[in-house]
């Protein structure tokens, strides 16, 4: 236990290069940022945080997409869903009807909680799949880290989470709060799912056949980024792209810490505070065959803002094998099939990784 004022330490279990598992410590970024501290392992080797320009993704109507199947307005936001789907991979949605409020008191209530507060209201489950109060892909003693505490949890399907202490117990309301959001953004996706192959001129289940409400996925990480003493040496959350098939993402300021690379350049993401943003991950680039892709996408820092987003991962059950279209437009991608469960493994294996990497596994030449 740190003396009052000092850094606490996450625990990360690694393997060395002698294949013996090992655990690491790893300082409390919000201890840190309290001390203004700036210990070498968390400046990266070159400097990241300056993204060279704006973008705005598109915004889709969810009460037009809604809006009666042959209507005009549903015909508008489709297409407008499909273009920004095929040449950035995300997009922003409002009148989307989730309300935020209950989330973000249980997120902001959980992180205040002291250190000890923290780690015994979220139980034992910190190594299991990268879930837990804690950090996410610690591989080695010399990888630079992102500025970052999370909080990750399985929500659905609830089975999954039974054996599993995987719910803080304070704030008291703060399960309840995170499945009645999952419930909504479910029906979000479940919508755009279909809309997204509609918008592709694909039968409207190319996509959902995949999902079923009592076993697909749903996985939730808080993402609690505090000031940095220098934004532009750290990182938020290292470059990836999602394993998800949609991720939703929230943040409950706007604020501009998402970066999405594109031709060759970062775009820092500004994103109106009516809005969520809904991006494609891995699984959905190998479900079209290539025709959607995974935006590669990161964090920055901000020197005196703290930032929260909460990223909704919304997967098929883990035995479903995904098979890639083959038809006219979805094609060529060079996909293979894949189950879901085999790829998002992997993906956790071998995160964090450079470019696209982890979905060359899905590569039918791999
Ligand atoms: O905080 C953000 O905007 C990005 C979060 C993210 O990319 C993730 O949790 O996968
Ligand atoms: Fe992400």
């Amino acid at each position: 236990m740190a003396k009052p004022g000092g850094v606490n330490h996450h625990e990360s279990k690694i393997t060395d290069e002698n294949g013996l598992r090992r655990t690491i410590l790893v300082p409390v970024v919000q201890d840190l940022s309290r001390t203004k501290a700036l210990p070498q392992q968390f400046i990266q080797r070159q400097p990241t945080a300056i993204a060279t320009s704006a973008f705005t993704p598109a915004v889709i109507d969810m009460a037009g997409l809604r809006d009666g199947l042959d209507s005009s307005s549903r015909a508008v936001e489709l297409q407008k869903l499909g273009r920004e789907a095929r040449d950035w991979g995300l997009f922003l949605i409002e009148n989307h009807g989730l309300v935020l409020s209950d989330v973000e008191q249980s997120v902001r209530g959980f992180f205040e909680l002291p250190f000890q507060e923290k780690k015994r209201s979220v139980g034992t489950y910190m190594s299991v799949d990268n879930l837990g109060y804690g950090r996410s892909y610690v591989k080695s003693e010399d990888q630079v880290l992102d500025w970052i505490d999370r909080l990750a949890m399985k929500v659905a399907p609830k089975a999954a989470t039974d054996g599993l202490a995987v719910w803080p117990i304070k704030p008291p309301n703060f399960r309840w709060a995170m499945e009645k959001y999952a419930e909504g953004a479910r029906e979000i996706l479940d919508e755009l799912l279909q809309a997204l192959a509609e918008a592709l001129s694909l039968d409207r289940r190319a996509f959902s056949q995949y999902f079923d409400h009592e076993s697909s996925e749903i996985n939730v990480r808080i993402n609690y980024y505090p000031p940095s003493p220098n934004p532009a040496s750290t990182l938020g959350i290292t470059a990836h792209s999602d394993a998800s098939s949609l991720t939703l993402l929230t943040q409950f300021e706007s604020s501009n810490g998402l970066q999405i690379f594109k031709d060759d350049r970062w775009f820092t993401v500004q994103w109106p505070c009516n809005t969520l943003l809904v991006n494609i991950g891995d699984l959905m680039e190998i479900m079209s065959n290539g025709v959607l892709r995974s935006p590669w996408h990161r964090a920055a820092t901000q020197s005196e803002v703290e930032r929260f987003s909460v990223a909704l991962f919304y997967n098929p059950p883990g035995g479903i094998e995904i098979e890639p279209m083959q038809d006219g437009i979805c094609g060529g991608g060079g996909y293979r099939k894949v189950v879901a469960r085999e790829y998002i493994e992997n993906y956790h294996k071998v995160s964090p990784a450079p470019y696209k990497q982890p979905i060359m596994f899905a590569k039918e030449d791999e």
